[in-house]
């Protein structure tokens, strides 16, 4: 079982982000879903299909890692197992937001063919762990849209087990998953990659 308190706070600290990402225009019209760590085997997240602007205590619930609801009559996100995974595979991390803004839809098609996009010389990458300076590449995968999440829950899996160092991923047409230590970190990476993903479509529309 997981402990109350803990999941309280946890709970709380989705509701206060989804304002946020929302108020941000991240997270429009009950599109995306984020889920906070409360022990080793318990994480909390957000009820599938909710308004991510109005969350209440009662648009979160419980699932185990393996995505099985603790406790709860509800149906968690459709893209459980894409923060499941997360959890398994990086014990420190503590939390995970999925959003859907304009950019990073954009970006994600504009990139066609392209299974990547590459930030370079940007002095904001240093918002991401490990980024000492601009000179460094932080490659973020683009993994196709499916309605298959079991499927490319296995596809990010493989990826980030053998690139363990990666904040963040695209889902093509779809948004931007990333995760952090604790909830600051997380909205920190959101904000830093909106505004990466802000400047590479400006830099394609003056340079092209
Ligand atoms: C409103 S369409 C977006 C959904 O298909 C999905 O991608 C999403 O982010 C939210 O799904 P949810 O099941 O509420 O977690
Ligand atoms: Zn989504």
């Amino acid at each position: 079982m997981f402990d109350v308190t803990r999941y309280a706070v946890a709970a709380q600290s989705l509701i206060d982000a989804g304002r946020f990402l929302y108020a941000n225009g991240w997270s429009p019209a009950t599109s995306s879903n984020y889920s906070a760590r409360i022990d080793a085997e318990h994480i909390a997240i957000t009820v599938s299909g909710r308004h991510k602007g109005q969350l209440g205590a009662g648009d979160i619930m419980v699932v185990d890692l393996k995505g099985r609801p603790v406790q709860s009559e509800t149906k968690s996100s459709a893209e459980t197992l894409l923060h499941t995974v997360l959890y398994e595979q990086f014990p420190e991390t503590g939390v995970v937001l999925h959003t859907h803004s304009v950019n990073a839809t954009v970006l994600s098609r504009a990139l066609a063919g392209k299974g990547k996009l590459e930030l370079q010389d940007y002095e904001l990458q240093k918002a991401f762990p490990g980024m000492t300076t601009h000179e460094s590449s932080l490659v973020v995968p683009i993994f196709e849209n499916t309605q298959d999440i079991v499927a490319l829950s296995e596809e990010t899996r493989d990826w980030f087990a053998r690139h363990p160092e990666q904040p963040g991923y695209l889902i093509r047409g779809h948004g931007l998953y990333t995760w952090g230590k604790t909830m600051a970190d997380c909205l920190r990476h959101v904000e830093a990659f909106e505004f990466l993903f802000a400047c590479e479509l400006e830099m394609m529309r003056v340079t092209k």
